[in-house]
């Protein structure tokens, strides 16, 4: 069994902590690089909740939340929410999940996510899961997705490379001088990557689905 931490997750209105022990994988990697798709095969093996950030936002414009025009703005121009929105998000859905093992992907996405995500939770990740990806391969692969997504267009597409490059690079820079990155070559197809992937849960994991 891997380390768990011991996490003071405050609730989605910041009241008082209750203490619960969690596990947390942080799944990175550029737009496109499959961290949903492995995320969901991790899932159905291993028994953990997946809590992508990009979806959680999603599901909040749809809520008609008063923050949604702030954050389809955001998204629509491929930039980093504000750490306090996305945070109070994943705070919610921890609490909510019964879990107490999560892949949290595309989070933290810059110094600013990570930062606020470890002083307010106090959670420190088990791993990072890099997915490691070329741009062009991973352009391929927004433009032909199809899932209706507002930012799946070349111009969103271009300006999320650059942030990836900018400002979640040096995240995972930061967790690597940690000897917390576990790089994967996400070029590959899908299969032959989840075998990778799979090479890492197993070790933390006494059932295998
Ligand atoms: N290894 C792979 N080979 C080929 N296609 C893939 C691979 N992994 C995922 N895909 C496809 O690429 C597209 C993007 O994958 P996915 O949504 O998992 O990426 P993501 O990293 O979550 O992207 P985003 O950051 O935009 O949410 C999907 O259509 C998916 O089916
Ligand atoms: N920590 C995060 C994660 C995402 N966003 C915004 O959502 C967009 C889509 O994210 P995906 O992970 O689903 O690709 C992303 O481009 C950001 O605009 C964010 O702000 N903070
Ligand atoms: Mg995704």
């Amino acid at each position: 069994m891997g380390t768990v931490v011991d996490a003071a997750i405050k609730d989605a209105n910041g009241s008082l902590p209750s203490h619960k022990k969690v596990t947390v994988v942080f799944v990175l990697g550029g737009p496109g690089s499959g961290k949903g798709t492995q995320c969901a095969n991790i899932v159905e093996h291993f028994g953990y909740t997946h809590l992508s950030a990009g979806d959680l936002l999603r599901a909040e414009i749809k809520s008609g939340s008063e923050n949604g025009t702030m954050i389809q703005n955001m998204i629509k121009e491929g930039k980093i929410v504000p750490s306090e929105v996305t945070i109070r998000l994943l705070q919610r859905a921890i609490q909510e999940s019964g879990n107490d093992k999560f892949l949290i992907d595309g989070f933290p996405r810059n110094e600013e996510n990570r930062a606020a995500f470890e002083s307010v939770t106090g959670i420190v990740p088990e791993f990072v899961l890099f997915f490691d990806c070329s741009e062009e391969e991973m352009e391929r692969r927004l433009l032909s997705r199809n899932q209706g997504r507002e930012d799946d267009n070349i111009d969103t597409i271009r300006k999320r490379f650059k942030v990836f490059l900018e400002s979640s690079l040096p995240v995972i820079d930061y967790y690597d001088s940690k000897g917390k990155v576990r790089k994967i070559d996400a070029t590959k197809p899908i299969e032959e990557v989840f075998e990778t992937v799979k090479a890492l849960f197993t070790p933390l994991s006494d059932k295998v689905i």
